[in-house]
């Protein structure tokens, strides 16, 4: 069973701090969203409210089209995984399990029933037994999901479920997760500041920022298309390029735009109205910057710092006025620090921003 989710016009206020302003979002039945934001920016706090363990200042939210803002959590039909697991130390996995059950009087049968599909799903049947404190991190984290499967509740709300993984258990439960939501088909949001989390598992990100919701969309449209400066420099590592703008002039439906570290650069970017050059910037990402090969004349990159990752080598360097820039070649690259580089720009994958951030992309908005 899976359900829609309606959060409109929901602010959230501690005393005179506004954590959400006037927030509206769609979730569809059974997808796969994830709020992704940096710290602070009130993902927890938005999670906690569909969930009911935070009161909203001021809208409405609805659960499978009933407005549940009103409700005590256990009515909401919606079930929470912690970052934290928050298991029982003195019961065991299948004691943990079956708790949140008994207390709302279902018999024992069903949820025996239930206990045991869960952990076959998952693959604990052979720790119901244990206490927490014999599990491992993996482990527990799977019986915080167990518990919050056997209600099959109409939606997932996981915050920051994977955090306390270490790296290789993270990728690892992170495909599960994925594989879950595929075998459920529930209803699932997900809180991180993990963009790697947010880029894989979700059907469409949120990003939030400053008490707001910036942009939603799917991955990909996040990470080609960001419709703001904020959502450009947070979404993809390394960060993408920042380059200032001096002026920009149409000239038969290419723009050229004006930049000192750049010179003079030519895109299929519609001259957005009004738009005036001062503090606005040209953005691209470093696998848009091409490293050309020795003897080939470009633009000017002095490189800082090479990074060798394996696969790919990252370069971060600076322009002939100053300006930083990285860019990405391939893995074999022979590029030291103190080089001057000759790099050229992937024109069909540059953003233009103005001073309050909105984005225009190469190849229309
Ligand atoms: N009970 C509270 N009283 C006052 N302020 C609070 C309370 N809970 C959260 N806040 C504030 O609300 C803001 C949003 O917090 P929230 O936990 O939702 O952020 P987050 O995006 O989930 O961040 P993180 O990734 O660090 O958990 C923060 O500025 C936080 O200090």
């Amino acid at each position: 069973m899976s359900a829609s989710i309606e959060i409109t016009n929901v602010t959230k206020r501690y005393g005179a701090l506004t954590v959400l302003d006037d927030v509206s979002l769609s979730i569809e039945a059974g997808e796969f969203v994830v709020f992704l934001g940096p710290s602070g920016c009130g993902k927890s706090t938005l999670l906690r409210m569909i969930a009911g363990l935070e009161d909203v200042t001021a809208g409405t939210i609805a659960v499978g089209g009933e407005r549940v803002d009103t409700l005590p959590p256990g009515k909401r039909g919606v079930a929470m995984v912690f970052q934290s697991y928050a298991l029982y130390p003195h019961m065991t996995v299948a004691q943990n399990m079956s708790f949140g059950l008994e207390n709302i009087g279902m018999a024992k049968a069903e949820i025996g029933r239930r206990v045991e599909q869960a952990a076959a799903t998952l693959e604990i049947a052979h720790l119901l037994d244990r206490k927490p404190a014999k599990l491992s991190g993996g482990q527990r984290q799977r019986v915080a999901i167990g518990r919050a499967i056997v209600k099959e509740p109409k939606a997932f709300l996981f915050d920051e479920p994977l955090s306390n993984l270490d790296a290789a258990l993270r990728g690892r439960t992170r495909l599960e997760l994925a594989q879950l939501h595929a075998r459920l088909g529930s209803t699932m949001i997900f809180v991180t500041h993990d963009q790697v989390e947010a880029m894989t598992l979700a059907d469409r990100i949120v990003i939030m920022h400053d008490r707001k919701i910036e942009q939603i969309g799917t991955p990909m449209e996040i990470y080609q298309r960001p419709a703001s400066r904020f959502v450009a420099g947070f979404v993809g590592s390394p960060a993408m390029n920042f380059v200032p703008v001096k002026g920009v002039n149409e000239n038969g439906g290419t723009l050229r735009i004006e930049t000192c570290g750049l010179g003079d650069v030519a895109a299929a970017i519609r001259l957005p109205a009004r738009f005036s050059p001062e503090g606005g910037c040209l953005g691209i990402r470093a696998e848009d910057v091409t490293v050309l090969p020795a003897g080939e004349a470009g633009i000017p990159l002095k490189a800082d710092v090479v990074e060798r990752l394996g696969d790919r080598t990252l370069i971060y360097g600076q322009l002939a006025d100053g300006t930083k820039l990285a860019a990405e070649t391939d893995g074999r690259s022979e590029a030291r620090s103190g080089d001057t580089l000759q790099i050229a720009l992937d024109t069909s994958a540059l953003h233009l921003f103005d001073a309050a951030g909105i984005a225009h992309h190469a190849g229309g908005d």
